[in-house]
């Protein structure tokens, strides 16, 4: 056992989740055999009967006996009964010595992302509303922050919710459905609540330059589908049909599943309480909005399209964008109505001690009092140095926006945020499930590297996690190594929402001050403001390698010297490997020249210097991760679906993944 790992734990089978993955492709305890082009299910122990269409892998017991001493026994059966060579048929292996980048595993036609989804969208019936017109809304009540509060706009009616009306919680449930935005509050049959965000018109750095977005003034651009995980039972269920674009519905539904009838009375009667059901509105053409001004005192508002900025360090600390239509003489009438009512009280949870702290804020570890169990509280910092939407709204956009998100997003690969709860000072805090590690306090301390089969089992957890953002139209772009958490059951969750933002199609301009230094993708460093999913993968690139190494990839001290580490390694690139290279922003400068990828030195076959060592398929991998074009690096899907996870060592089953000494109270 390697030091600092105190136990080997054997937990039970898996949890419903990713019986897929990691019963697919481990298992290391097992002999296993693999037979390639052959779709069958999987048999594992116990019996255990695993379908397994999409894999062209058969794996069979082989009767060994399970171990998990040692690192795993995958990695000690190393060839036995495998064919695993044939891993190259695919004629997959590129050649690192002759040029800058590797073949791309296939060339996409254009924005790969946003074809890829529609076509899912397509196949799988999901509902993307195309614009539908807002007059036919009927009674559309729009929820947006002013001051602190959160009130929405039906005409002349105002009214303030709560957080977690907004969030649509209603204090104890942890199944919000509901973030905020249009509710019907006059038809008989509840209609699914949406959200609608206004176009942010420009945006602003702390250095107080301006990006100009497409399309200006007060049209309001859809949130996309926040969907149910696609593994959700109901990801199929015809009541998703119901949300069809036909209906003309409001919007689109930030889940996928439907309101129940008494999230949406609870709702009518927040409105009703204050004599506001929608102020004989019902007809209203929302475009309308005769009776509200929403001239150039209005402030746009985005929840989830608000914009960070970063210090130096690769950190952010600021958001620096609008919060909503806000007409400020309402704003002064609703100073006095405090959202943070009806969150429950932070004193129901027992403090234990600080687990860390971001830029955000502080994160304790405490016990749940009624259950014993044991939660993370994320204190949300309310004096981020120069916060506009802290002091013009009272509240920063970017907890919001994380807590949103978190709330609505269900996956095993993303932690679970249960409730937001306030102090007596009002202080807020996000109630999540406790995870006992983040991956970088984690390698700073353990003594070997994690080895490849337990690589592989958290590349499998990282890759999911993104893939379910990602067919969700969210963008992380802050994924990195103290962004995944691990638990002692050897599971590894995303974390930290707050930069997070859900993108459409067609791209906007975005700011290209995302994603901490070291993990920030070469076209984000050389100033594209188009940006889709891809920035993302080169950021698990990074982390893949983190992995490996146990330590950062491209440790840039700003954006140049960044460019310049990654150049040095990966080459220098040009408009042949990458087309359209030369028209970013930041190509004109003089960079390096290194004309050949280097990156096989860093990672290779096999060493006698104690350098991480890497497979050909593994290498694979990594550089389809490290690809310069954004276009041709792989998605999240393909990584999957990669044979390196399919060859030995097999990737380790979360249950027999190692646990870790407790991280105490610490300050990055
Ligand atoms: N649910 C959790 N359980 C245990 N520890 C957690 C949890 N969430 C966060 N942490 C710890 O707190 C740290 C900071 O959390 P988080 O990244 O969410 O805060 P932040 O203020 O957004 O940080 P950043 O500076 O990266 O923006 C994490 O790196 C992790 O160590």
């Amino acid at each position: 056992m390697a030091a600092g790992r105190v136990d080997v734990s054997r937990r039970r089978g898996c949890d419903g989740y990713s019986n897929n993955y990691f019963d697919r492709y481990r298992n290391g305890a097992h002999g296993v055999e693999f037979n390639r082009g052959v779709e069958h299910g999987v048999v594992y122990k116990n019996g255990y009967h695993i379908s397994s269409n999409a894999r062209k892998f058969r794996i069979r017991r082989s009767g060994l006996s399970c171990r998990d001493e040692g690192r795993e026994l995958g990695e000690l059966q190393s060839g036995i009964g495998l064919d695993h060579s044939s891993g190259l048929e695919d004629g997959e292996i590129p050649k690192s010595d002759d040029g800058i980048q590797m073949p791309p595993e296939k060339k996409r036609k254009s924005s790969p992302i946003i074809w890829e989804i529609e076509d899912k969208v397509a196949t799988k019936n999901r509902v993307l509303p195309t614009s539908p017109a807002l007059s036919n809304v009927t009674s559309p009540q729009r929820a947006y922050c002013q001051g602190p509060n959160i009130v929405l706009d039906a005409g002349v009616a105002k009214h303030a919710f709560t957080v977690n009306q907004l969030l649509g919680l209603d204090c104890v449930s942890d199944k919000p459905c509901v973030i905020g935005g249009l509710v019907d509050t006059t038809g008989s049959e509840p209609k699914s609540p949406a959200i609608l965000f206004p176009k942010i018109p420009e945006e602003k750095h702390k250095d107080g330059s301006q990006e100009q977005f497409e399309g200006e003034g007060e049209e309001f651009t859809e949130a996309r589908n926040i969907s149910m995980s696609r593994w959700a039972s109901d990801s199929d269920s015809p009541k998703d049909e119901s949300l069809s674009d036909d209906e003309g519905g409001p919007g689109e539904n930030i889940c996928r599943k439907e309101p129940s009838a008494e999230r949406m009375k609870f709702h009518r009667e927040a409105l009703e309480g204050d004599g506001l059901r929608s102020s004989g509105s019902s007809e209203r053409d929302w475009s309308s909005r005769g009776d509200v001004n929403f001239g150039s005192k209005l402030k746009n508002v985005d929840l989830l399209d608000a914009d960070g900025i970063q210090d130096e360090n690769g950190s952010f600390n600021q958001f620096d964008h609008g919060l909503g239509y806000v007409e400020e003489s309402v704003a002064s009438t609703q100073r006095g109505v405090n959202m943070l009512q009806g969150c429950r009280s932070v004193y129901e949870y027992e403090k234990l001690h600080e687990i860390n702290e971001g830029t955000y804020g502080k994160v304790y570890k405490a016990i749940d009092k009624k259950t014993g169990k044991p939660v993370a509280l994320k204190e949300v910092k309310m004096d981020v140095g120069g916060d506009r939407n802290l002091e013009e709204y009272g509240f920063p956009l970017s907890s919001l926006r994380e807590i949103n998100i978190l709330l609505s997003f269900h996956h095993l690969s993303v932690v679970n945020v249960k409730e937001v709860v306030v102090d007596s000072h009002d202080n807020v805090f996000m109630v999540m499930e406790y995870m006992e590690h983040d991956l970088k306090g984690l390698m700073q301390t353990m003594k070997q590297p994690f080895s490849t089969s337990e690589i592989k089992c958290l590349m499998l957890q990282l890759l999911e996690g993104v893939k379910y953002l990602h067919d969700n139209w969210v963008l992380h772009r802050d994924l990195k190594t103290s962004n995944l958490l691990l638990n002692n059951q050897g599971e590894l969750k995303i974390c930290d929402f707050g930069m997070s933002r859900q993108y459409g199609s067609p791209l906007k301009p975005y700011t290209s001050l995302v994603v901490t230094l070291w993990y920030r993708a070469p076209e984000l460093l050389l100033g594209a403001k188009q940006y889709s999913t891809a920035m993302d993968m080169w950021s698990v690139g990074c982390i893949m390698a983190e992995l490996l190494a146990k330590e950062p990839l491209f440790r840039g001290k700003g954006e140049i010297d960044q460019l310049g580490k990654i150049f040095r390694i990966l080459g220098t690139p040009s408009e042949t490997i990458w087309p359209g290279f030369s028209k970013l922003p930041g190509a004109k400068a003089n960079f390096v020249r290194q004309p050949y990828n280097l990156l096989r030195n860093k990672f290779p076959a096999s060493s006698f210097t104690g350098s991480p060592v890497l497979s050909d398929l593994g290498f694979d991998l990594l550089n389809k991760l490290l690809t310069y074009d954004p276009e041709k690096r792989i998605t999240a899907d393909a990584a999957l679906n990669h044979a390196w996870f399919h060859e030995v060592p097999l990737p380790k089953s979360k249950e027999f993944m190692p646990t870790f000494p407790p991280q105490h109270a610490k300050k990055r």
